[in-house]
């Protein structure tokens, strides 16, 4: 039995769900907004703390990703799962960043339900282990890697052979790294290659995931600090710089970590000494650091959140993983290895896609990436009974927002107008590296009309 916090306004759905995870054992609290929710964790009346909280993504009081970041902000790390209309999947892609385990689409379906709340569990309770751990190895605040499938595959595309060429150059060198790319796209896989292929692989690799860290607990967490430091700080505890000697330290979501860790940071990567949190001795650890961001960090630079200085002993050596929608003949290898997975995972047969679900994926322009493919996959794979899993076991939504985009024929030229003008678009902003500024300039139009027009479009 878990103890369950659902945010949900639907009150219906919120009562047909608290039910059914009721049946399956669960304790489930619910909420219909984010002030009811923060009143219900302040108290923490229920028998111990919670361990899931399953989050709908639009609420009265506003988004629950703005929530998640307050609370990951706070301190709170809680596995939690979005729950979002297909409309808005790319507002749940960005989840991820914000520390959300995943997403599932709606409408919810109750098998996809129990299988990913039992993988957040099973991630809540890693997360356990890991915070009441004290040795020197403890994962505290790092992402773990006990649950990931490590065989990974390279494709075949253009691209792909580019970014393996890359990996296997810099690999052996002791440089540090900056893997680009959008969400979902396979930068930590990147990374643990880079790691795999050099002279440190026998040492240990540590990925710590920024995005979920608060300001405060960051430095505790790369730096490590001593007993009474600050409030909350009982013992001595070693932090990930250390845990990391003699390997790789991989740095998720870079461009989150304050200011003020960033300037630790640099002074740890020029003089390969860390002063610990409250502490006074000097630590000396050889440590190799592979940072991934999905911002141009440049422009972060430009904008004063993130240290120049920082910036370019960092980029000793970047790699840009390209989206899915870019690597072209990879996509298929990528779903045979993610039904192969599934197949194993939820012990199905699945041995092939329909032709109508195959020319989905085909077009689908898969803003999550490699995750995202995962997950429609799992979805597919665990609603198939059969060997061939059919159109009905994707979102209904995914097939509905399909058809509407496939709609601007020749004569209806409104629809043919918005299809250029989202094109050229993206056309400029890629160009200009999503400066929106520099973009709405080129594109003579204003900057809150190109924000409302990249809404409207959706265009990440
Ligand atoms: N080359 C690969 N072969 C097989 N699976 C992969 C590969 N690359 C990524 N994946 C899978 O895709 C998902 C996303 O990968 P990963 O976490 O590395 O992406 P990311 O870019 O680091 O994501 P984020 O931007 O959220 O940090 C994971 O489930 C991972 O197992």
């Amino acid at each position: 039995m878990a103890n369950l916090l659902l945010v949900e306004d639907d009150n219906t759905f919120s009562k047909l769900l608290t039910n059914f995870l009721g049946k399956h054992g669960h304790q489930v609290k619910a909420c219909s907004s984010i002030r009811e929710a923060r009143e219900v964790l302040a108290k923490n009346d229920t028998d111990g703390p919670f361990e899931v909280l399953m989050l709908d993504y639009r609420l009265p009081d506003g988004n629950s990703l703005d929530f998640l970041k307050t609370l990951r902000s706070e301190g709170n790390r809680t596995a939690a799962f979005i729950m979002t209309s297909f409309h808005d999947i790319r507002t749940a892609v960005s989840a991820m960043q914000t520390g959300a385990f995943d997403y599932i689409t709606k409408p919810v379906n109750p098998e996809e339900l129990l299988m990913v709340l039992r993988e957040a569990l099973n991630k809540s309770s890693e997360q356990h282990d890991a915070d009441t751990k004290a040795s020197p190895k403890s994962k505290t605040g790092s992402k773990s890697d006990k649950s990931q499938n490590l065989e990974y595959i390279e494709g075949k595309s253009k691209l792909s052979k580019q970014l393996y060429e890359y990996v296997r150059l810099v690999a052996p060198t002791d440089m540090s790294v900056i893997i680009q790319g959008e969400s979902g796209t396979g930068k930590e896989h990147v990374a643990k290659s880079i790691h795999r292929l050099s002279k440190r692989a026998n040492g240990p690799f540590v990925a710590i995931d920024c995005g979920s860290l608060s300001k405060e607990l960051a430095a505790s967490e790369l730096f490590g600090h001593k007993k009474g430091a600050f409030t909350g700080a009982l013992q001595d505890k070693i932090g990930q710089f250390e845990a990391a000697d003699g390997g790789t330290l991989f740095l998720d979501e870079i461009g989150n970590l304050g200011y003020d860790v960033q300037i630790k940071l640099l002074r740890a990567l020029q003089e390969r000494i860390i002063v610990p949190i409250g502490s006074t001795q000097q630590v000396k650890v050889d440590v190799r650091l592979i940072a991934a961001t999905n911002e141009d960090l440049i422009t972060s630079s430009a904008n004063g959140d993130f240290r120049e200085d920082l910036y370019h002993r960092l980029n000793e050596f970047k790699i840009e993983v390209p989206p899915l929608r870019r690597r072209g003949e990879d996509l298929s290898i990528f779903i045979q290895h993610f039904v192969n997975k599934a197949n194993e995972e939820l012990d199905r047969n699945v041995k092939e896609l329909s032709r109508e679900v195959l020319e989905i994926f085909n077009r689908y322009d898969w803003p999550g990436n490699l995750r995202e493919l995962n997950n429609v996959i799992k979805r597919l794979v665990l609603l198939s009974k059969e060997e061939v899993a059919t159109i009905h076991a994707l979102p209904a939504e995914m097939i509905t927002v399909m058809e509407e985009q496939q709609k601007p024929s020749g004569s209806d030229l409104k629809a043919l107008q918005e299809t250029h003008e989202k094109e050229m678009i993206e056309k400029v902003l890629q160009e200009v590296r999503y400066n929106k500024s520099k973009a709405a300039k080129l594109l003579n139009i204003d900057r809150k009309t190109l924000y409302y027009k990249i809404e409207k479009y959706h265009i990440e």
